[in-house]
């Protein structure tokens, strides 16, 4: 099942928060019971890692080393630990302390920022489109950081106090630290650096999703987030810097993903899996919760504008392999239609 979050789609209706269901330290309600249980000590692995600052070391031995680096991971895995990335941990932290400091108001304090009826922004949970559908053990905080003067300010936490500025900085940051790596992607296939980028027409968007996943007496039989690929064309995780919960699907084996302080986790999304004709994977990832110990992460996903059309680089159709998928625009809308359907979205614009 891929999840339709990360980008402005049609409004839906709101579940409580499971904060206020974890309190109570309640079994899960029914809603929340996946059918494919959680593995909870799934084996640990060591997903690849990329040093950014060798890969822009450009045509050095540790560059070309990094480069090849790179598209190992990003053919195998879809993932990768980023070390090297220029980011002080000083931010890093400041970013984890104020989500966390943000999700554990009462919820009355939380009001402000509540997701309104008609929007994907803002905080809550699982927004329901169907009876049958599986809730998501977390509450999150949805914000748009860019481009910045589409930012709804209104719904930007006022408490913690440096909320803004902080995140706005990780913004400024991730920013770079994408632009980097889409070039470096587009360099370890042999093809001009812009080129992905080029697709995005300058038009790009920062999409935030601050996650909790409170503690669950049951975390047997719930996810913190269920099995999906990012619809993104690249998302940064900032995981939480104590507790692991991150699933990797490969070759049919869920993986967790140990916490490297500091590492960012970068994951292929549906887009860039699209505009890499199908190099690139996007994978399966899911989220396991704790009966101990709350959980808190931060995904940035970026993604080209809606009325941008992406396909496939043209550089990358061959004979060997023809063009694997359709152009399109407004990915996350055919993201969110197959969701309400129970389909893939990535099949539906295969060719
Ligand atoms: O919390 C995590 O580790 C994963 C979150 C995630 O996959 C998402 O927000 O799309
Ligand atoms: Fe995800």
């Amino acid at each position: 099942m891929v999840e339709a979050i990360d980008a402005p789609l049609p409004p839906t209706s709101t579940t409580p928060q499971v904060q206020d269901i974890s309190l109570h330290g309640d079994d899960p309600p029914p809603r929340y019971i996946v059918r494919e249980l959680p593995d909870l000590s799934p084996p640990s692995t060591t997903i690849p890692i990329i040093d950014l600052s060798r890969l822009l070391s450009g045509d050095e031995d540790g560059g070309r080393e990094e480069l090849g680096e790179l598209k190992a991971a990003l053919t195998s895995w879809g993932c990768f630990q980023l070390i090297g990335h220029g980011i002080p941990g000083e931010l890093l932290d400041e970013v984890q302390v104020s989500a966390k400091q943000f999700f554990r108001l009462p919820s009355e304090e939380k009001q402000m920022c509540f997701r309104p009826e008609d929007d994907v922004e803002g905080y809550g949970n699982d927004p329901i489109l169907s009876d049958k559908q599986i809730l998501d053990w977390s509450d999150r905080l949805l914000l748009k950081l860019v481009p910045e003067d589409t930012r709804k300010l209104h719904l930007w936490p006022t408490n913690p106090t440096q909320f803004r500025e902080v995140v706005s900085g990780y913004s400024d940051e991730l920013k770079r630290i994408v632009e980097a790596l889409m070039k470096a992607m587009a360099r370890c296939v042999g093809l001009e650096e812009d080129c992905f980028l080029k697709q995005y027409g300058g038009k790009e968007m920062m999409m935030s999703r601050f996650n909790h996943y409170p503690v669950c007496p049951r975390p047997d039989v719930v996810l913190g987030v269920k099995a999906h690929s990012d619809g993104s064309g690249v998302t940064v995780l900032l995981q939480d810097d104590k507790v692991e919960g991150l699933q990797i699907l490969k070759e049919g084996r869920w993986y967790g993903v140990p916490i490297i302080p500091h590492a960012l986790v970068v994951n292929v999304g549906d887009q860039m899996q699209i505009m890499s004709n199908g190099i690139f994977k996007s994978p399966m990832h899911r989220a396991a919760v704790s009966a101990t110990r709350e959980r808190y992460s931060l995904a940035v996903f970026h993604l080209p504008d809606p009325e941008v059309e992406i396909g496939p680089a043209q550089d990358l159709v061959t004979k060997e392999l023809p063009q694997q998928y359709r152009n399109l625009k407004n990915y996350s809308a055919i993201n969110f239609d197959c969701f309400q359907k129970g389909e893939i979205a990535l099949d539906s614009v295969k060719i």
